[in-house]
């Protein structure tokens, strides 16, 4: 199993580019099955999750063609089963954004529970409640989804107790290929719902409202093909700026943009960074200075996200003063927290709220990372550590991010991949 090992105490400087979107990705990859004709996607993210997407199309039958850029060109036209499995949706929870586009195109789909993970139970209830809205018969049965139609989805008036991202991915995915108008109210504002909507317009869907809190989708008869470009991957963009500010950096991303950030770039500014911003790339100065801990809760779109928690922890270790972060998605997305303390971090952890007291340094250990972004913050500490940390089960990283080890080298980060 590879391990990174870090060698902390460099200021992170230069450049970086940032890569396309794995959760935008990952739901435009399930799109496809949507269309009656080939799809191609440009700037795919080369990461973990991608090829777990692509390896569970693959096995339903549809091809698939990768160039050399990541690009990829999809026709499902061929496809042959309508099942994701067990072994390969509980390596990813995202698998189960198959469900709603299987149903609607070829009326029937099995797909594996996702189960619960490391942050927490996770349930798929509102994907289903919202499906049998739009009339699908759903039984769950031997741990597999099994869901059919009698004919086309039939569009629906639907509320979502809760905000949720692939709940409302699948349901817009779904109610395209409806009969009659869907509405899917208190619905995901996240950019990359905002991408796939577009996305799918660009197949021919009749989908407004995107970016608002309430969808409109006029289903059509079928979708046919595009060419479409994932949006920048926020969180990456995030990580790299979060880990700039926590060794004193200055690190321009490129390839990004700010207008899918704000409140993590407001949290940074608040950290005493210095932030400028051009049509494509983000700069961020700490002109060397130790950042100021802040507090941060997490919340749906547009406030601050659950996917940067652990990062913005990471940066409050070694900050001056005490920051409080509250977790308000996910039960259990605290993981990283006993795993910075064995590296000397100051944390009171009390329920979902984390006091994070700031110390003047880390100390090497090793530490195992445990989720994706429990993984990036402790890179994170590593780098600003005393000593040589070595992280653990980096499986977990690579889900989610591009060259991770390559991208911190290149901003003079002393890192690399050991095996074991
Ligand atoms: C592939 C992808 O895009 N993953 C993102 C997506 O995950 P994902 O879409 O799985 O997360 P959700 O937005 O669905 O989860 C939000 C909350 O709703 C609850 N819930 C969700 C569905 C449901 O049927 N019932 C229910 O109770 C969840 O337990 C959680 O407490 O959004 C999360 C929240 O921004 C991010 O952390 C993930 O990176
Ligand atoms: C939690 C995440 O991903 P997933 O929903 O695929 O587990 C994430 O991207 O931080």
């Amino acid at each position: 199993m590879d391990k990174l090992l870090i060698s902390g105490g460099a200021q992170l400087a230069g450049e970086v580019r940032i890569s396309g979107a794995k959760n935008s990705a990952l739901p435009i990859l399930a799109a496809t099955l949507l269309a009656d004709k080939p799809v191609s996607i440009g700037n795919l993210p080369h990461l973990q999750d991608i090829t777990t997407m692509i390896a569970l199309m693959g096995r339903m039958g549809v091809e698939l063609m990768v160039d050399e850029k990541m690009s990829i060109e999809v026709n499902a036209n061929s496809i042959q089963s309508y099942t994701a499995p067990y072994e390969l949706v509980r390596t990813m929870r995202a698998s189960i954004l198959v469900l709603g586009p299987l149903l609607a195109h070829y009326g029937h789909a099995e797909v594996s529970l996702p189960g619960g993970c490391a942050i927490g139970s996770r349930p798929v209830d509102l994907h289903l409640r919202g499906l049998e809205a739009m009339g699908a018969d759903i039984v769950v049965d031997g741990g597999y989804i099994k869901a059919r139609t009698n004919g086309r989805l039939k569009g629906a008036h639907i509320f979502l107790d809760v905000v949720t991202v692939t709940g409302t991915e699948n349901l817009m995915m779904a109610a395209a290929l409806a009969e009659g108008k869907t509405i899917i109210e208190n619905a995901a504002r996240e950019p990359e719902v905002t991408d796939l909507a577009e996305c799918l317009n660009a197949m021919g869907a009749d989908i407004s409202g995107q970016g608002t809190s309430t969808l409109v989708i006029n289903g059509v008869e079928s979708l046919g093909g595009c060419h479409f470009n994932v949006l920048p991957d926020r969180v990456e963009t995030g990580t790299f700026l979060a880990a700039a500010a926590a060794t004193r950096g200055k690190v321009r991303v490129k390839g990004t943009s700010e207008s899918i950030l704000e409140a993590v770039l407001i949290k940074l500014e608040e950290a005493g960074a210095h932030i400028s911003c051009g049509p494509d790339w983000i700069e961020l100065d700490m002109k060397g200075n130790r950042p100021k801990a802040v507090s941060i809760k997490t919340a749906p779109y547009p406030a601050f996200p659950t996917d940067m928690q652990a990062q913005i922890l990471a940066m409050n270790t070694v900050a001056e003063g005490t920051g409080s972060v509250i977790e308000t998605i996910f039960e259990n997305r605290f993981m990283h927290v006993h795993e910075l303390m064995r590296m000397g971090a100051q944390i009171q952890l009390e329920g979902n709220t984390a006091i994070v007291t700031g110390v003047e340094e880390l100390h090497a250990a090793p530490i195992m990372a445990t989720d994706l972004r429990a993984s990036a913050s402790l890179v994170i500490a590593g780098l600003v550590a005393q000593g040589d940390t070595i992280v653990d089960r980096i499986y977990h990283i690579d889900r989610g991010y591009e060259c991770i080890e390559e991208k911190f080298h290149a901003l003079g980060a002393k890192i690399r991949r050991v095996a074991d």
